[in-house]
């Protein structure tokens, strides 16, 4: 039997897309999948490319058909049935052998089972995968995180498959165990947010300024042409495009508003916050998500509360603008949090080669992640994208127009928790005396907990009443 260089177990969405992209690029993969029915329909739809294709219907066989050391990537629920599956197949791997986990993990699981396998001479990838569907079959941006040993196993595979940016591969190796699972946590939690910023503006042209979806559709594809270029903003364009077939309204129209959420934007938030860090943007998505979940809670609201909804009074130039800052905001952020964790994990983390590889492939790939890339490859001041020369410059242009959308907007009682938590953080930011002054001296008053004085050293206390 051939003796395959890769193997793929799970054979889902993402990892038949990935077993045919690797097929297409000359590699001999091994397949399985839990349920073995599916690999034979696998086969039949993978036409040529079968032929580099090894099935296996059992563990055993699937571990004896790869070259050695041998390099197996798991695309499954990352949860318990990872876990399950290590349990199951550790027995069968000898030392040096890679098992990597594709799947959107916890970083912290990541963390504990890269250690656990390497007390056995094991090696364990955390390997962020971004691009959906199509980006796994035509080229992801990968984030990978494990050891030189199994970087050298695999980098040549992953360069291969990768989505490459004006001839650059879309994936790096980022640190040691959990480094790539996190970083692509955190590119979900900037998904998160930008998609929040897209619904907030869609909502705005649409119950502020009764545009019509296929209108706003093509105002979305008109900004892809331009700075907003992105992934993103492109399929929102196309999508708002959508007659619904069964009653000829626009398609979204008749999707229920009440987001779904998997958990990768929850755990950013959580790590930030752990870090004692903000990521306002990023949390206000996930906590709109949250809301709007609540569907049953908000109709019966609207009839107590009021629902009304006045005009709002932009431009879409002026909301071109505001979104520019809003992205640039919601990126900077998603940077900070990734620096806190470089720092508390020690992963030397280059944020220069992390915007580098979101350039193609990945869900939030847009116009301004090389700027990204060039503005952290400059050292900007404080390591802090907003301070880097470009993108003050930009802010000090865009700004206004946030201000203007985020005002009109709660003046008319709409809801923009993510515009209006980036322009409340650019104006903590820029202010080089704010007000914690007086949150100090509270925790003073009650606690005794003290304060430090401007300019001198030590802890002290105010001269409060009894
Ligand atoms: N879909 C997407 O856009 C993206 C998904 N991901 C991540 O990739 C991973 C796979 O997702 P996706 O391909 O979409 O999921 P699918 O639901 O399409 O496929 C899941 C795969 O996992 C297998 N599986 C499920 N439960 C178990 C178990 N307990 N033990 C062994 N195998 C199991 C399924 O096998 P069976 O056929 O037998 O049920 C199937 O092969 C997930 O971690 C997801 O978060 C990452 C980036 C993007
Ligand atoms: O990783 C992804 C994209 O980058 C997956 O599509 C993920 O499922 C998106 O998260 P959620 O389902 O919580 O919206």
């Amino acid at each position: 039997m051939s003796q395959a260089q890769i193997g793929v177990y799970g054979l889902g969405t993402m990892g038949s897309a990935l077993a045919l992209n690797m097929a297409e690029h000359g590699f001999d993969v091994a397949v399985t999948n839990r349920e073995s029915d599916w690999i034979a329909a696998f086969l039949a739809e993978a036409g040529d490319l079968a032929e580099r294709l090894h099935p296996h219907d059992r563990l055993e066989s699937f571990v004896c058909g790869l070259k050695t050391p041998r390099v197996i990537l798991f695309m499954i629920p990352s949860g318990a049935p990872m876990d399950a599956m290590i349990k199951a197949i550790t027995p069968l791997l000898s030392p040096g052998d890679t098992v990597i986990d594709g799947g959107n993990a916890n970083f912290h699981d990541t963390r504990r089972r890269a250690a656990e396998l390497g007390a056995r001479d094991l090696h364990f990838v955390g390997l962020g995968v971004s691009g959906g569907e199509l980006g796994a079959r035509t080229g992801p941006s990968m984030m990978m995180g494990g050891s030189d040993h199994s970087w050298q196993q695999l980098g040549p595979i992953l360069r291969e498959i990768a989505a490459h940016y004006e001839g650059v591969p879309c994936v790096a190796h980022l640190g040691p165990d959990g480094a790539g699972h996190f970083v692509k946590t955190v590119h979900n939690g900037i998904e998160y947010a930008d998609m929040q910023v897209i619904a907030e503006i869609y909502s705005l042209l649409r119950n502020g300024a009764a545009m019509p979806p296929n209108e706003i559709g093509a105002l979305f594809t008109a900004w892809d042409r331009g700075p907003l270029k992105s992934y993103l903003v492109e399929i929102t364009g196309r999508l708002l495009g959508y007659t619904d077939p069964e009653t000829g309204h626009p398609m979204v129209d008749v999707i229920k508003d009440a987001a779904g959420q998997k958990g990768t934007g929850r755990w950013t938030v959580i790590e930030a916050l752990r870090m004692g860090q903000s990521a306002s943007m990023i949390e206000a998505a996930v906590g709109a998500r949250g809301w709007s979940s609540e569907k049953d809670t908000r109709q019966t609201a609207e009839s107590i509360l009021g629902g009304s909804l006045g005009a709002f009074d932009g431009t879409p130039d002026v909301l071109a603008e505001a979104f520019m800052a809003a992205r640039i905001l919601c990126y900077a952020q998603g940077f900070r949090i990734l620096a806190a964790a470089s720092e508390e994990y020690d992963w030397a983390l280059d944020f220069a080669e992390i915007a580098r590889i979101w350039r193609a492939g990945c869900i939030i790939r847009s116009a301004l992640l090389d700027d990204i890339a060039g503005a952290f490859g400059a050292d900007p001041p404080h390591g802090q994208l907003i301070l880097a020369p470009e993108f003050a410059q930009t802010l000090a242009r865009t700004l206004p127009a946030l201000r203007q959308v985020v005002c009109s907007a709660v003046h008319g009682g709409h809801a923009v928790p993510a515009l209006s938590a980036g322009l409340a953080w650019y104006d903590s930011m820029r202010l080089g005396h704010g007000s914690a002054n007086i949150i100090q001296a509270q925790r003073d008053v009650f606690g005794y907990h003290g304060f430090e004085r401007l300019g001198q050293e030590g802890k002290h206390h105010g001269p409060w009443w009894d």
